[in-house]
C-alpha cells in the first residue's frame, strides 16, 4: 500500500555564503502492506513531518520513488486525495467559520462522493466519534478534542484506504485521547483502513501499534515489532526509556 525506494529529500536554506543544503530524509526505504497500523517515530527535526508531505504528495522526493495506493504521490495528488486521508493534529483542514456540518458537505462536493454513501459514512462516524452535540457549531468556537474529531471525520468520509495521521492525539486529555484510540483500533481492525501514525506520544504507540518505525536524522534506524523494540533493552526498562536510549544515539541491538 505504502512503498518508499531510497527517497532523499534536502532543502536549501539560507543566503549566499551562508547557504546551506538540510537533509531532512536520506536514503529511506520502507513497505507498508494494506492493513498494516505503524507508527512513525523519531525525535523533534528527525525528518517525520518531511516523510508525510511526501507521502500525501505535498512536498516531491529530491530523490528515489514512492508509491502510495498504486500513485506517485506529487505526480498524482489529485488522484491520491480520493485514496488517502490525512489529519495534522496541529491545524485544521475545516473551514474555521461554517458549522461544521457545512465543512462535511463541501468535503463531499469537493471529493465527489455519492451523496447515499456520505450519508451513510457520516452517519456512522457522528456515532462512533460523538459528534451530535457539535455538528452546528462554528469550528472556530469548538474545543480541541471536539476539533480533533472533526478533522478526523473529515478525513474519513471518502472512505479512503490509507490514513496518515500526524500527532492525532496532541493536547488531547486522557479521556479523549483514549476515546481516539480507541476509534482508531476498530476503524483498522473494522474497515482494514493502513495506518501511519506519527506520535511523541509513546502510549498511543503501545495501544495501537504492532509495527515501529523509527527516524533519526532523515535515516531509518528501526523497523520492527513493538516487541522487537523492546527487546533490545533489559525487561524492566519502559518503552519511554527504550525509545528515548535510542533517539539519543543508544543502539537498537542489546
Ligand atoms: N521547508 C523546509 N525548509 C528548510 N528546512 C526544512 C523544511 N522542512 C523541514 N526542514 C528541516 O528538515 C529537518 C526535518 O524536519 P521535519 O519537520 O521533517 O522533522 P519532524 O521529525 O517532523 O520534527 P518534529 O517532531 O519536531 O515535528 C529539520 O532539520 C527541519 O529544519
Amino acid at each position: 500500500m505504502i512503498e518508499v525506494d531510497r527517497v532523499g529529500r534536502s532543502f536549501t536554506v539560507g543566503r549566499r555564503r551562508a547557504r546551506k543544503t538540510v537533509h531532512a530524509v536520506q536514503d529511506l526505504s520502507f513497505t507498508v502492506e494494506a492493513g498494516e497500523f505503524v507508527g512513525y517515530l523519531g525525535p523533534n527535526g528527525a525528518g517525520k513531518s518531511t516523510t508525510i508531505k511526501m507521502l500525501t504528495g505535498i512536498l516531491a522526493p529530491t530523490s528515489g520513488r514512492i508509491q502510495v495506493a498504486g500513485l506517485d504521490p506529487s505526480r498524482r495528488r489529485t488522484a491520491l486525495a480520493r485514496k488517502i486521508g490525512v489529519v495534522f493534529g496541529q491545524r485544521t483542514t475545516l473551514w474555521w467559520d461554517l458549522p461544521l456540518k457545512d465543512s462535511f458537505e463541501l468535503i463531499r462536493h469537493l471529493y465527489k462522493v455519492d451523496r447515499v454513501l456520505f450519508r451513510r459514512r457520516l452517519d456512522e462516524l457522528t456515532g462512533l466519534l460523538d459528534l451530535a452535540g457539535f455538528m452546528n457549531t462554528p469550528v472556530r468556537q469548538l474545543s480541541l478534542g471536539q476539533r480533533m474529531r472533526g478533522d478526523i471525520t473529515a478525513a474519513l468520509l471518502h472512505s479512503p484506504a490509507v490514513l496518515v495521521l500526524d500527532e492525532p492525539t496532541i493536547g488531547l486529555d486522557v479521556v479523549s485521547k483514549a476515546a481516539m484510540r480507541e476509534f482508531l483500533r476498530r476503524l483498522n481492525a473494522d474497515h482494514g483502513t493502513t495506518v501511519l501514525l506519527t506520535t511523541h506520544d509513546l502510549g498511543d504507540i503501545e495501544r495501537l501499534c504492532r509495527r515501529v518505525m523509527l527516524i533519526d536524522h532523515g535515516r531509518l534506524t528501526f523497523d520492527g515489532t513493538l516487541d522487537d523494540l523492546r527487546a533490545t533493552v533489559p525487561e524492566e526498562t519502559s518503552i519511554e526509556d527504550v525509545v528515548a536510549r535510542l533517539y539519543t544515539g543508544g543502539s537498537a541491538s542489546p
